[in-house]
């Protein structure tokens, strides 16, 4: 706490929510001013609505309740109208009782294929006139309105989370529109609750809260009782078949049951792929939606379609439909095909709500999705396919029967529907929860996290709270108080996990930053182009590139460094070739060079770099150490730490056998393995006992580590706290390599980055127990 906030006032930087520009309030004569153009520009445009939707009809009653009440619940029924006519009402009406210059409105969604496809629908409707007063940021893209006054902004929640820290009463902004409020993801929870206090603080500020289904009642008990609207919806008729169903009308027996079987929910995606094959031959004309759990599962299915005869023919065009695709990839989605071909979308979730993709006639539901969990006794985050609730089932099937009647094949048995849980539990209950944590630190400083989170539409178990808490201590972002430390206020600037903004902010301050902004930016999104199919050639690419590394987090380092020279260097053909050589996936690869850009805005934010271009140049200061692994993995450790492996040779086994050359692996939760995922897994012997690692997944109740890097012990003595005693590390001789440390921290020190505040030097001078808790 010795060392100055990096913001400085908050206050006095508070920025405009709608163009990102400083914020400065209309003068009297200005506003009128602008009223009066905006009434004049809306006669003009005379925007009408293209098609009749339900909520067209309860237009003057919605306003109404908003202007009557400042938080308001609306209960739409799917396809009403809610997502893309409630907001234009809204605007429409301050416009035209001359209060536009006031009117500012914030659309939340909760993904980016919404967010951009909502409001080019919203536009579109409003016609060539009036589109520029409507605009959506996303990550990493952003197009916002022209001006604010009269504007309309579609974006994601995390987008406005950051704009609550510049701008934390949302001065300006006349309307949130919470979207979606049902799907409660963390960040939708989190959300609420600042709502909640930027209420208190803006008298000019309403908040609309829009749910298709789930507890409304509870929702407005949240916000002191506030009214609750209820839309009735229209849909087209879509018909139902399930698992017993759709096979029967493909001529095939029915697996029988086995009632004591261990179950197995992972897709049957060779039945996925026939499912898609007998629609095309036979369903009626329309593009087909497929929801999937993972990309992994799309690309097989992909694969196996492609390797069939029938679509061999290119009469269709299948499309893969992914969180991780840019922008303009999702886009192609809501593209019509040529006449005569077929649309297959293979999507995740992220199609499941809000979006209409106006051709769709058929949907095939594998009837599951990718879940995080936090298993609270081993500390592992894990991704797992799990069924989805019976919500999730009637969102997958009202994305047919939209613009036209459709078809809804379920490939699950009927009774399924019995066993799945009505709603999805909010994923606040069920993952860790430090960057929520972080959050709550950043927006409300001076609150214990868990009196913060007791805030919340449903808290987290105390014990959770507890958790992430002391993780947060653990790697020195928050200290015994549970405020922000120097370091933490850092990571708070990184768009990602706490443990990569460490490791960043560590890349920075050690030089070797492009390195590091590579392995975050991959551990974020995969660059290879995996499937099931792909598994053994990505892994063959992976053993190349590691060399002798032993670390995956270099092979992730090389291939984006090696696809940036031949990004300048190299021609188109030369740069398939690479792609090709080592099972790369381009659009993968785009992505991360976006993240990168953003996570060096985060560090010139962070005032840990001058310029955010320079950490992107091999030969700028900042990249100094770029070409030293030991020192890149020495930051990894020290960014991912207490994320520790001791690996031990020498095993023995359940009968008893003692196998020499063979190794185990343990955290200071509990004994692992090697995913097949990492290149450290089924090798002989590794040149350090001590491993790091990022994720983990779990199967079967055991723990998997799917990326790791060997760590040299010097730099587990010199940059985290461990207790080699403790670890059961047997250094020979203790104060040799005690004083071989304290002669590698003098080094160190002088590579420490100058921009970095004083105080460090100065603290990582005296001791290498200083440095170790600095870390
Ligand atoms: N891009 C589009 N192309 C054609 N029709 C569209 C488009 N977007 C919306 N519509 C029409 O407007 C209707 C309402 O869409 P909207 O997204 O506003 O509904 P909603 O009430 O928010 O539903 P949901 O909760 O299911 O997202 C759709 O059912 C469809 O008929």
């Amino acid at each position: 706490n010795k060392y100055p906030p990096i913001i400085p006032n908050l206050s006095d930087l508070v920025t405009d929510a709608i163009t990102g520009r400083p914020y400065r309030s209309l003068s009297k004569h200005e506003a009128q001013q602008l009223n009066t153009y905006l009434q004049e520009e809306w006669e003009r445009a005379n925007p009408r609505l293209s098609v009749e939707l339900p909520v067209d009809a309860h237009r003057q009653r919605v306003v109404s309740v908003v202007q009557s009440s400042r938080v308001v619940v609306i209960a739409g029924e799917t396809g009403c109208g809610k997502t893309t006519r409630i907001p234009r009402f809204l605007l429409e009406e301050c416009v035209r009782d001359g209060e536009g210059a006031e009117c500012n409105i914030l659309v939340t969604q909760p993904r980016r294929i919404s967010a951009v496809s909502v409001a080019h629908r919203v536009a579109h409707e409003m016609g060539p006139a009036l589109k520029h007063s409507v605009g959506y940021q996303v990550r990493l893209e952003s197009r916002p309105p022209e001006h604010s006054g009269g504007a309309l902004l579609f974006l994601t929640v995390g987008v406005l989370l950051k704009k609550l820290q510049s701008n934390p009463t949302l001065k300006g902004v006349s309307h949130v529109v919470v979207d979606e409020v049902h799907e409660r993801d963390i960040n939708t929870d989190l959300l609420l609750a600042l709502l909640r206090s930027a209420l208190n603080e803006n008298q000019d500020l309403r908040v609309v809260l829009m749910s298709a289904t789930g507890d409304n009642k509870r929702l407005s008990e949240y916000f002191g009782g506030c009214p609750i609207v209820k839309v009735p919806g229209f849909m087209h008729p879509v018909k139902d078949r399930f698992l017993e169903e759709v096979l029967k009308e493909m001529g095939r027996r029915i697996p029988v049951q086995d009632p004591g079987g261990s179950e197995d929910i992972a897709p049957d995606l060779v039945l996925v792929a026939d499912v898609i094959e007998h629609i095309d031959k036979h369903g009626e004309p329309g593009a087909v939606l497929c929801f999937l759990p993972g990309w992994q599962d799309i690309k097989t299915v992909q694969e196996k379609l492609a390797a069939k005869s029938h679509f061999m023919s290119g009469s269709q065009m299948i499309l893969p439909l992914h969180s991780s695709l840019s922008v303009a990839d999702q886009q192609t989605v809501f593209q019509h095909p040529p006449v005569g071909q077929r649309k297959i979308v293979l999507a995740t979730n992220i199609a499941e709500t809000s979006i209409t993709i106006d051709d769709i006639v058929h949907v095939v539901d594998a009837g599951t999705h990718k879940e995080h969990s936090y298993d609270p006794r081993t500390k592992v985050s894990c991704l797992d396919t799990v069924w989805i609730s019976r919500s999730n089932v009637t969102q997958r099937k009202g994305r047919a029967g939209r613009c036209q009647p459709g078809q809804s094949y379920h490939l699950f048995p009927r009774s399924q529907l019995d066993s799945m849980t009505p709603f999805p539990i909010p994923e606040i209950l069920r993952t860790p929860l430090e960057n929520l944590v972080l959050q709550a630190k950043i927006h409300s400083p001076n609150s214990k996290a868990i009196d913060f989170l007791s805030q919340v539409l449903d808290s987290p178990e105390k014990e959770a709270v507890r958790d992430a808490v002391q993780n947060l201590q653990d790697i020195g972002v928050l200290d015994k108080t549970e405020s922000m430390t120097a370091l933490g206020e850092r990571v708070a600037c990184m768009s990602c996990d706490p443990r990569l903004g460490k490791m960043l902010v560590l890349g920075a301050m050690f030089r070797c930053v492009l390195p590091l902004l590579s392995i975050a930016a991959c551990l974020t999104r995969d660059p290879f182009y995996n499937s099931l199919q792909n598994r053994a050639l990505v892994n063959k690419a992976k053993e190349e590139l590691s060399g002798f590394s032993y670390s995956d987090y270099l092979v992730f380092s090389r291939v984006v460094l090696g696809w940036r020279r031949l990004q300048q260097e190299g021609d188109r053909d030369e740069r398939d070739e690479y792609l090709d050589k080592y099972t790369l996936s381009r659009t993968g690869l785009r992505f991360i060079n976006g993240l990168i850009s953003q996570f060096c805005e985060n560090l010139h934010e962070a005032e840990l770099v001058s310029r955010a271009n320079d950490c992107q140049r091999q030969n700028s200061l900042n990249n100094e150490h770029s070409d030293q692994d030991e020192l890149i993995k020495g930051v990894l450790l020290a960014g991912l730490y207490p994320n520790l492996i001791q690996v031990k040779k020498g095993v023995v086994t359940k009968g008893g056998r003692f196998r020499p050359n063979s190794m185990s692996f343990r955290t200071h939760t509990g004994p692992v393995l090697l995913h097949r995922s990492t290149v450290n897994r089924g090798k002989e012997d590794l040149p350090s006992r001590w491993l790091t690692f990022f994720g983990a997944v779990k199967s079967n109740g055991k723990v998997f580590i799917r990326d790791s890097s060997t760590v040299h012990p010097l730099a587990l003595l010199l940059l985290t706290d461990s207790d080699i005693r403790e670890t059961g590390a047997t250094f020979c001789a203790l104060t040799e390599v005690i004083n071989t440390a304290m002669l590698i921290v003098f080094i160190v020190v002088g590579i420490i980055h100058p921009v970095y505040p004083a105080g460090y030097n100065s603290c990582a001078l005296s001791t290498h127990v200083s440095i170790s808790s600095l870390l």
